[in-house]
């Protein structure tokens, strides 16, 4: 059964695992094959669909898979468990809630509930004056998820989290106890408690536990690189009678540890388990794989993959002088290859940081090339974007109100009506209204001295910078949770509007550049996705650049700063294995000024993916000028 369907090593894998099994799959070598075949081997030997269990990663992936393995077993495979973590721990608290006094009837709370909820009560339980202190309702949530997921305690999470709330630890501590309470009363879970009461009554129940496990004669786990500790236990608790746990993934590729995700659990895994390989790679020309056959993370499972394509070109590495050389060379190859005949939808720009697409999304739109985001808003359509080009365009136009509105909003003690009002005024008898204006907040008096502090400065990015540096910063840190991702936004920002003398012909160009995007968002059928590497996970594309190869960029700041950079070698990992006949890794030998760290110059010399790509292995490409 199946031998010409499957190679040797993907036969192995599907005939011959049983019991505790490891699948190590490299990059490109037929996961989604594996898991598929497996579901059908196992149908046509006798098994029945409701005795097996498959969990993915995404429910989009468990039906893809079912799709298939329908196809291939010729079985409707009708009563087969089938899904992410969350539906199956979902499927089983149906069944056995109760005994953990859960009505049947309960509800699940998503992402936007849970920190509604979270939100009152942070709201009943802390005094207004004192809340600026505490973590917002979705920093609090972030806590106590990673504290579920990794079963860690309080202190540990939020130390992870930000040290500098450690002070809080005691007031947080009540806040998640009044949460799981009102949880509680309202008869609903959150998406962890999915997890977290499934593993709590596998663990305590031996009877519920003997039941289910009796039930499963076979599970199969996808993307098993990417769970996390509770995940692990749960799946091992219900395979506790047949003991068959299949599970498969690359220990090389596991990237979510932010989340809680736990590449060690693969290591476990194997201490107890036969472990299969699949290594032959049917995705990228024979260079590019032994190009990936280098850069394998050093603290993964030793593999190496066999390329299944004939040969191809090799992968380019390109030194670009900085960043808008490096937008300008990815938009001249993309036109290139368009005129080549490559459609741009095979066509894929990666990068470790969304901040790191910013020039590149206004050079594709000068040169009218399509591209879609997978990863976060426009650079131009980001809340916190918004805000300095109100407050710019509020230095050049006191007439136009809408600016004045979002800008005087960011003031505390500023609603919608006041805004309206006071902009009103201004628009009508210019700056010298922000005088008659009598707010007495302090905030509303910095905004003011900022605004006319920067009149004064000819500068776009200078006045951006004041703004910043007197006002916003402090804004931004209320208003958002990640306003470290963002603060490197602003710090681009304001790194091109330094480049021009003056901020009209700056405010033209950004939004100009956005109206085009807006334009031809939905008629263009053929699009360069733009992406983060860890939404691309999975993906794959005939053309892949890497942008912002650099110290800092990535490997990211963070993890330079921790000494922390095997997941940004995962990270890396990944990206260069998306690629099928052309690769392009850039790095830069200028990069950004860092204009609030200021020390880059520390970090530039901290670990670089370039130093460990072996020369031979690549085209080199120089472009741009020192400027
Ligand atoms: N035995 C095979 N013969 C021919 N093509 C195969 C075979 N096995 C897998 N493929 C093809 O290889 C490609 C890669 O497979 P798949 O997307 O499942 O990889 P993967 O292991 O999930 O990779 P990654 O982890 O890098 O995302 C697919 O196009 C698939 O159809």
């Amino acid at each position: 059964m199946f031998e010409k369907e499957l190679d040797e090593e993907q036969y192995e894998a599907v005939t011959k695992s049983q019991g505790k099994t490891l699948v190590i799959a490299g990059p490109g070598s037929g996961k989604t094959r594996v898991i598929t075949y497996k579901i059908a081997y196992l149908i046509n030997s006798g098994v029945k669909p409701q005795e097996i269990m498959l969990v993915t990663f995404t429910k989009a992936a468990a039906k893809e898979m079912l799709q298939r393995a329908k196809i291939v077993s010729k079985s409707n495979l009708e009563g087969i468990t089938a899904g992410t973590f969350h539906h199956v721990c979902n499927l089983f608290l149906r069944r056995y809630g109760s005994t953990i006094g859960l009505k049947p009837n309960f509800t699940i709370l998503d992402s936007e509930d849970a920190k509604d909820l979270m939100e009152s009560i942070r709201s009943q339980l802390i005094p207004k004056s004192e809340r600026k202190t505490v973590p917002t309702a979705k920093q609090l949530l972030s806590i106590y998820s990673y504290m579920n997921n990794t079963l860690s305690s309080l202190k540990e999470a939020i130390t992870r989290y930000n040290p500098r709330f450690l002070e809080q630890e005691h007031t947080i501590e009540q806040i998640l106890i009044k949460y799981q309470q009102e949880k509680q009363a309202q008869n609903s879970v959150d998406y962890d408690d999915l997890l977290i009461h499934t593993l709590h009554i596998l663990s305590t129940s031996k009877s519920i536990r003997l039941r289910e496990s009796e039930r499963y004669k076979w599970i199969l786990v996808d993307e098993f690189q990417d769970t996390n500790i509770v995940q692990f236990k749960i799946v091992e608790l219900l395979s506790t009678v047949h003991k068959n746990l299949i599970v498969v993934g690359d220990d090389a590729q596991s990237i979510y540890s932010f989340r809680g995700a736990r590449f060690e659990n693969v290591l476990d895994f194997q201490k107890e388990a036969e472990t299969f390989k699949i290594q032959t790679n049917y995705r990228s020309s024979q260079e590019i794989v032994n190009f990936i056959n280098e850069m394998l993370p050093k603290k993964s499972i030793k593999k190496t993959l066999c390329a299944k394509r004939s040969t191809g070109i090799k992968p380019f590495l390109v030194q670009v002088f900085d960043h808008y050389d490096e937008a300008d060379f990815v938009a001249n190859e993309i036109v290139n290859f368009q005129h080549n005949g490559i459609s741009l939808n095979d066509i894929a720009v990666l990068y470790r940081a969304h901040a790191h697409s910013l020039e590149l999304q206004l050079e594709l739109s000068k040169h009218n090339i399509p591209f879609k985001l997978y990863s976060g808003l426009r650079f131009t359509e980001t809340a916190h974007v918004k805000d300095c080009m109100a407050f710019l365009k509020t230095t050049v136009n006191p007439e136009e109100k809408i600016s004045w509105i979002r800008l005087l909003k960011l003031v505390n003690g500023i609603g919608n009506i006041k805004a309206n009002n006071y902009a009103e005024e201004i628009s009508k008898i210019g700056y010298s209204a922000l005088d008659k204006i009598k707010e007495k907040s302090s905030d509303f008096k910095k905004l003011r001295e900022t605004i006319k502090n920067t009149l004064t400065v000819e500068n776009p990015g200078e006045r951006i910078k004041i703004f910043y540096i007197d006002f916003y910063h402090k804004k931004m840190e209320e208003k958002f949770e990640d306003y470290k991702d963002r603060r490197e936004d602003i710090e681009r920002l304001i790194e091109m509007a330094s480049f021009y003398k003056n901020t009209e012909n700056f405010i033209g160009d950004i939004l100009i550049s956005e109206s085009y995007e807006m334009r031809n968002e939905d008629n263009e059928k053929e699009k360069v996705t733009l992406t983060t590497i860890h939404q691309a996970k999975g993906l794959e594309w005939k053309v892949v650049f890497i942008l912002s190869v650099n110290p800092g960029d990535f490997p990211h700041i963070m993890s330079l700063r921790e000494n922390n950079i095997d997941e940004e070698e995962r990270l890396f990992y990944v990206a260069i294995t998306r690629a099928k006949d052309y690769l392009y890794i850039i790095h830069s030998i200028g990069g950004s000024s860092r204009i609030f760290y200021g020390n880059d110059y520390l970090i530039r010399r901290g670990k670089s993916f370039i130093d460990e790509i072996p020369f031979h292995l690549v085209e080199h490409l120089e472009y741009g000028v020192e400027k």
